[in-house]
């Protein structure tokens, strides 16, 4: 297998000026400016494998865009190296641009007043893909997301799942070998979620195309993505199976606890991770061999009512990881 990405202690530090507020210190900005460095990327190294579908995931301002906009060619790094498809993105070379696609849930490449058709054969004349190509593509693409009957209708007036299977075609017309896909069900209703996470998984079985997906739904993670890269404060966080994550969590437990008085943090801290804490409300993360004794400890010491022992699930995990509240 070769890789189709290699990316090696791959750094971005934007400078910026500090803001202050308040008319004085506005006018006083205009004179001298703090400068300031956000490290937003810091030295991560990876690699993918041709033909792997990797989840990339992190919390909002982790520094995922960036990686990808250096992954892309859009940014240059501050230092370290990426090798994509055998090219240096950032030196932007036509051969390289052929053979990516970014699919964004949240800007569309297609043109509204027209149907869906026609932007998608304004990408294969801007692509030069040709026509036998174009039109084997197009058939193949259309007739897996089931919208053959609507190529020729306006895309302001196709519903807002048939809009991202129009844009998925339009990104995929070129066949380009890797794709990066950001957030590509957000806002969907649960049966387009569906047809797109079954048209990705089938596209990519088909083509071997190399799949970077970000997404706030986990379910698109765990069906697409047997390996996940989480990026946290612009470093690498975890870089492994969705299955190891898995593991990790069969090891865990939460208990779940509702007092008849309130039960500081504090006092819970002792035995186990407070993952919640309310009053007379708390969960708790426990080691899978602890827990009996960890419970039987609790029940002795505190005024509890209510007593519940639950698995992790991997989606809490995932977000656990990530720094974002499960609720
Ligand atoms: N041009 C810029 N100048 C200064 N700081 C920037 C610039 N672009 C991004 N940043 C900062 O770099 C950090 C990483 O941003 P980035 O957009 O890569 O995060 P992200 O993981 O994609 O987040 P999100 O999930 O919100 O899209 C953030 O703190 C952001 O404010």
């Amino acid at each position: 297998m070769h890789a189709a990405i290699e990316v090696d202690r791959l750094e971005k530090i934007f400078p910026y000026y500090k803001k202050e507020v308040g008319f004085r210190q506005s006018v006083r900005n205009l004179i001298r400016r703090e400068r300031l460095l956000r490290h937003a990327v810091r030295g991560i190294s990876f690699s993918i494998e041709e033909g792997e579908m990797v989840g990339f995931l992190g919390p909002n301002g982790a520094g995922k865009t960036t990686t990808l906009k250096m992954l892309s060619g859009i940014l240059h790094p501050t230092s370290g190296t990426a090798r994509v498809l055998g090219h240096t993105p950032w030196e932007r070379k036509k051969a390289f641009k052929q053979q990516f696609a970014i699919v964004m849930g949240q800007k569309s490449q297609l043109w509204p007043d027209l149907p869906a058709g026609e932007s998608i054969y304004l990408n294969k004349c801007i692509y030069g893909v040709d026509d036998g190509d174009y039109r084997r593509t197009l058939g193949e693409l259309s007739e897996m997301l089931d919208v053959q009957e609507l190529l020729g209708v306006q895309v302001r007036r196709l519903s807002l799942g048939e809009r991202m299977k129009m844009e998925l075609i339009a990104s995929l017309i070129h066949r380009p070998r890797l794709i990066y896909l950001d957030e590509p069900t957000i806002g969907l209703d649960l049966m387009s979620q569906r047809s797109v996470r079954r048209f990705l998984g089938e596209y990519n079985a088909a083509h071997r195309a190399t799949v970077i997906l970000t997404s706030h739904y986990m379910k698109d993670i765990e069906d697409l993505c047997p390996r996940v890269v989480l990026i946290r404060d612009g470093g690498l966080h975890y870089d492994g199976s969705l299955k190891g994550v898995a593991a990790v969590i069969r090891e865990r437990k939460l208990v779940k606890l509702h007092f008849d008085r309130e039960v500081s943090r504090e006092e819970l801290a002792a035995y186990g991770s407070v993952q919640e804490h309310a009053g007379l409300y708390a969960a708790l993360e426990v080691d899978k061999p602890e827990v009996r004794a960890v419970s039987s400890q609790l029940l002795d010491r505190f005024p509890v009512v209510d007593f519940t022992i639950e698995d992790l699930s991997v989606e809490d995990e995932l977000i656990r990881m990530m720094g974002r509240d499960p609720a």
